[in-house]
């Protein structure tokens, strides 16, 4: 699904933030993604559905190498891949139904609006479908946010912190909509510095846990 080999990654073309990562995203796995602020996580997610490309390295997204692909092939790549973006943006103005829908009427796909209902109804957000943005709570901001990176049913879902600013009960609400996703077949990867969060997490699902240190990935031992 996601292949890296020997990736190193600086920006700007400055030293290496990130290197000699070797990581298969397995088909079906949940991942977590772990390390201190600043270790690189969100860079690593990024380079994940090519908004970066590796300086160093071997990388391909679902078997294409992402130095090769097009523009269109980029494009054609961000539709398998939904990503909840740490900061998690909304058009203010559009209700937040529509900007659910957004990745639809992007992508050129009409809205079928059974499945959009069913989808709000799935993240617990029916009674919100036409309220604006500004008005959600932390925690349905974060599951409207969840449902617009699945709206084009994506083969991998990448989260960013998606539980920083929840509280516990949120937070477990949320990944409870992860690990479902990823029960229904999704690879799901989420980054997070939040070890309870992992711990709880792989009590519901198993999941490999990678860890980013002293600029390179690991994987985390069995007690994490
Ligand atoms: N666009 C950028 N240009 C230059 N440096 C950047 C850019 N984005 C991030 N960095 C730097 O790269 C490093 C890693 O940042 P990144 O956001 O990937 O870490 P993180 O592990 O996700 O952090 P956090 O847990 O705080 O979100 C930081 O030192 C950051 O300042």
């Amino acid at each position: 699904m996601i292949e890296m080999r020997d990736v190193g990654f600086g920006y700007h073309g400055g030293p290496e933030l990130l290197s000699n990562m070797t990581l298969t995203l397995q088909p079906g796995m949940f991942h977590f993604l772990t390390g201190p602020s600043g270790s690189g996580k969100t860079t690593l997610l990024r380079l994940c559905y090519a908004d970066l490309l590796p300086t160093q390295g071997q990388m391909s997204a679902f078997g294409n190498d992402v130095r090769q692909l097009s523009r269109d092939g980029i494009a054609d790549l961000r539709r398998s891949i939904g990503v909840v973006h740490q900061d998690t943006q909304f058009l203010d103005h559009l209700p937040v139904a529509e900007n659910v829908a957004l990745p639809l009427s992007v992508a050129g796909q009409a809205v079928d609006m059974t499945a959009l209902r069913d989808l709000l109804g799935w993240v617990g957000l029916s009674q919100h479908a036409r309220a604006m943005p500004p008005s959600l709570s932390g925690g349905e901001r974060q599951r409207a946010a969840l449902a617009r990176a699945v709206v084009l049913s994506p083969d991998l879902v990448l989260a960013d912190e998606p539980t920083g600013n929840l509280d516990w009960d949120m937070s477990m609400r949320l990944m409870q909509l992860l690990v479902e996703l990823n029960k229904s077949g999704k690879t799901v990867l989420v980054a997070t510095h939040d070890l309870n969060l992992i711990r709880a997490t792989k009590a519901q699902v198993a999941a490999r846990v990678l860890r980013i240190a002293n600029g390179t990935l690991q994987l985390a031992g069995a007690d994490l």
